[in-house]
C-alpha cells in the first residue's frame, strides 16, 4: 500500500488529501499539523474550515484510510509521498517584507523530513512557492539527511474556496513539475499514478519544475488582472453611464476573452490572489525586470483603489460623514461559501468606515465574532500567521463594532447596508422589512452586485452597485478615490 504523508493541514491540504483518500482506497493518507488544534477539530464532527461537501467526502474515508494526526515525525517516516502543503504568506518583516514569500514554515517542514527519514522518499511541493524554491528544498534535504534519496516535484493546487471538493474532483489541471532525469521522470509517474485513480489522464500535465512553479502564481496573476481590470472598467462606467454588468457580457462573448471571472466587485480578497502577486513582483525586481515588476503590481493598486472607491462612495453619499452612524455590513468572508477572511474586502472596508467614526455591525453566515474582532485589529499582512502571534484586539474595535447573527437585526436602525459578501441569502432578503426597520434617507452600497437596484429603489432606498449607472442622489457628488 502507497502511504502519504502531508505536512499541513489547512484549506488546502485537508481537502486534497480527503479526495486523495477518497478516490484512492488503496493508499493510506495521513495529514499532520504543528497545530493540535487544528488536527482535533479534523477528527471531531466539527472540522476546522467550511466547505461545501467536505463533510462527506471526510466522514466516508476517516479512519479507512484517511487520518489527521500531531505526530509528524511517525508519519513522515512511514510515508513513500510527502505532500508539503504549509503556509507560505507574505514577509512582514527583514529583507523583502511585504512582498516576498516567508518561507520559514516551508524551510522548517523541509528540515524536519530530512530530519526523520530513514527510507527513500518523494516530496511534493503542493504549496504555492516562488520559482526555483524545489532547487533550495532539494539542497536542504540532500545537506541534512544521511544517503537517502529524495525526489522532489512541483505540484501546485488549484482548487478555489467555496469550490474545493467540485475543483478536485473535476479539475481543469492536474499539474506535475519533476526533474528532467530518468529518476525524475519515474517519479512524476509515481505520482500521476495516484491522480490517475479519477483525473483523466490527458488533465494530468507534466513540465519541468521551474514551469510548474511559475504556472501557479502566474495563473492567479491571470485571474487576478480579469478582476483588476474589470473594476477599472466599473469605474469608468460609473462616469460614463454605462453599465459594467452589460459591458462584462459583451466582452465576455469574445470565444477569445470568455465570460468567466468578470464579475465586477468591491475587490478580490483571499489568501492567495494578494500573496501571490506581490510574490511574483518580487521575483521579477530580483530578476531585474521592473517593468514586468510594475506590470503586476498595478493589478493590487487597482484591488486597492477600488476597495478605497467604494468606502470613499459611502461617506460620501451620507453627507460626507458617517461619524456615529449606524452602517450594516452584510458578509465578511472573502467570497461565499467559506467562513476564510484572509485578505477579504470587508476588512479594508470597515477599516475606512471606522476611521471615519461609523459604528458598524456585521452579519456574515459563516464568519464568527472573534474571527472579525482579530481580523480588524490585524497589520496588513499578518494575516496568515498562528492565532497566537496575532495582536489583540483594542478597545476602539470593541467599541465601534457589534455583530449579529442575522441580516434583519444588523440591519435594524442603520442608515446604511454594505454588501460585501455575495452570499446567496442576501439576494432573497425581505428588502421591504429592512428598509422599514432603517432610519431614513436608508441607503445600500452593493459590493457584490446581487440585489436589483431598480427594485430597491422602489422600495424607496437609495441604492449604489458597482459599476451601474449612478443613483440620481449620487450624480453630482464628488469622490476622492
Ligand atoms: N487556500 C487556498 O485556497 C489555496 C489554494 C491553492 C494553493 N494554496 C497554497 O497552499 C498553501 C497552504 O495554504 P492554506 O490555505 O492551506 O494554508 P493554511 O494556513 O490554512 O494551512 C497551513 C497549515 O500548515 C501548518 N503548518 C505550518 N508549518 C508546519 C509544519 N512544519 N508541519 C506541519 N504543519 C505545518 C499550519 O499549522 C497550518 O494549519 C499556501 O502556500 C497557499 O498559497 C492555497
Ligand atoms: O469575477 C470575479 C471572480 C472573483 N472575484 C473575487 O476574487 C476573489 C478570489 O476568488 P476565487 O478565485 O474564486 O477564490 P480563491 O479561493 O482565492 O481561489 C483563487 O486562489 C487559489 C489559491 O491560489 C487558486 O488555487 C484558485 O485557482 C484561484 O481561483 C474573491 O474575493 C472573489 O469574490 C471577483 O471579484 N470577481
Amino acid at each position: 500500500m502507497v502511504k502519504i504523508c502531508c505536512l499541513g493541514a489547512g484549506y488546502v491540504g485537508g481537502p486534497t488529501m480527503a479526495v486523495i483518500a477518497l478516490k484512492c482506497p488503496d493508499v493510506e493518507v495521513v495529514v499532520v499539523d504543528i497545530t493540535s488544534a487544528r488536527i482535533n477539530a479534523w477528527n471531531s464532527e466539527q472540522l476546522p474550515i467550511y466547505e461545501p461537501g467536505l463533510d462527506d467526502v471526510v466522514k466516508e474515508s476517516r479512519g479507512r484510510n484517511l487520518f489527521f494526526s500531531t505526530d509528524i515525525e511517525k508519519h513522515i517516516g512511514e510515508a513513500d509521498i510527502v505532500f508539503v502543503s504549509v503556509n507560505t504568506p507574505t514577509k512582514t518583516q527583514g529583507l523583502g517584507a511585504g512582498k516576498a514569500a516567508d518561507l520559514t514554515y516551508w524551510e522548517c517542514a523541509a528540515r524536519m523530513i530530512a530530519d526523520v527519514a530513514k527510507s527513500d522518499k518523494i516530496v511534493v511541493e503542493k504549496s504555492t512557492v516562488p520559482v526555483k524554491t524545489a532547487e533550495a528544498i532539494e539542497k536542504i534535504l540532500v545537506h541534512n539527511s544521511k544517503g537517502i534519496n529524495f525526489q522532489i516535484l512541483s505540484n501546485p493546487e488549484f482548487l478555489a474556496e467555496g469550490t474545493a471538493i467540485q475543483d478536485l474532483f473535476n479539475p481543469d489541471r492536474v499539474l506535475i513539475g519533476g526533474r528532467e532525469t530518468p529518476e525524475g521522470k519515474k517519479t512524476v509517474q509515481t505520482l500521476k499514478e495516484v491522480y490517475a485513480h479519477w483525473v483523466p489522464e490527458d488533465r494530468i500535465l507534466t513540465t519541468n519544475l521551474w514551469s510548474a512553479e511559475l504556472s501557479k502564481l502566474a495563473a492567479n496573476a491571470f485571474l487576478a488582472q480579469r478582476i483588476s481590470s474589470v473594476n477599472a472598467i466599473s469605474a469608468l462606467c460609473e462616469a460614463t453611464g454605462a453599465n459594467v454588468s452589460e459591458v462584462a457580457y459583451a466582452v465576455g462573448k469574445d470565444a477569445r476573452i470568455g465570460p468567466k471571472f468578470l464579475n465586477a466587485s468591491v475587490g478580490f480578497g483571499g489568501s492567495c490572489f494578494q500573496k501571490d502577486i506581490l510574490n511574483l513582483v518580487y521575483i521579477c525586481e530580483c530578476n531585474g525586470l521592473p517593468e514586468v515588476a510594475q506590470y503586476w503590481k498595478s493589478v493590487i493598486q487597482i484591488n486597492d483603489y477600488q476597495k478605497s472607491r467604494f468606502v470613499n462612495r459611502v461617506v460620501s453619499s451620507m453627507f460626507n460623514t458617517v461619524a456615529n452612524k449606524k452602517i450594516a455590513m452584510l458578509g465578511f468572508a472573502f467570497k461565499k461559501d467559506t467562513g476564510d477572511t484572509r485578505e477579504t474586502p470587508a476588512i479594508d472596508v470597515c477599516n475606512g468606515l471606522l476611521g471615519d467614526k461609523a459604528n458598524v455591525c456585521i452579519y456574515d453566515p459563516q464568519v464568527t465574532e472573534d474571527q472579525i474582532e482579530r481580523d480588524l485589529a490585524m497589520n496588513k499582512f499578518d494575516w496568515d500567521h498562528p492565532t497566537h502571534l496575532q495582536p489583540m484586539s483594542p478597545m476602539a474595535v470593541k467599541k465601534q463594532v457589534t455583530v449579529s447573527s442575522d441580516a434583519y437585526s444588523a440591519t435594524k436602525d442603520a442608515h446604511g447596508v454594505c454588501i460585501l459578501t455575495e452570499w446567496d441569502e442576501f439576494k432573497t432578503l425581505d428588502f421591504t422589512r429592512i428598509y422599514e426597520g432603517m432610519q431614513k434617507p436608508a441607503f445600500v452600497f452593493d459590493g457584490r452586485n446581487v440585489v436589483n437596484p431598480e427594485k430597491l429603489q422602489q422600495i424607496g432606498f437609495i441604492v449604489y452597485s458597482i459599476g451601474k449607472p449612478l443613483d440620481a442622489w449620487m450624480k453630482d457628488m464628488p469622490v476622492v478615490a
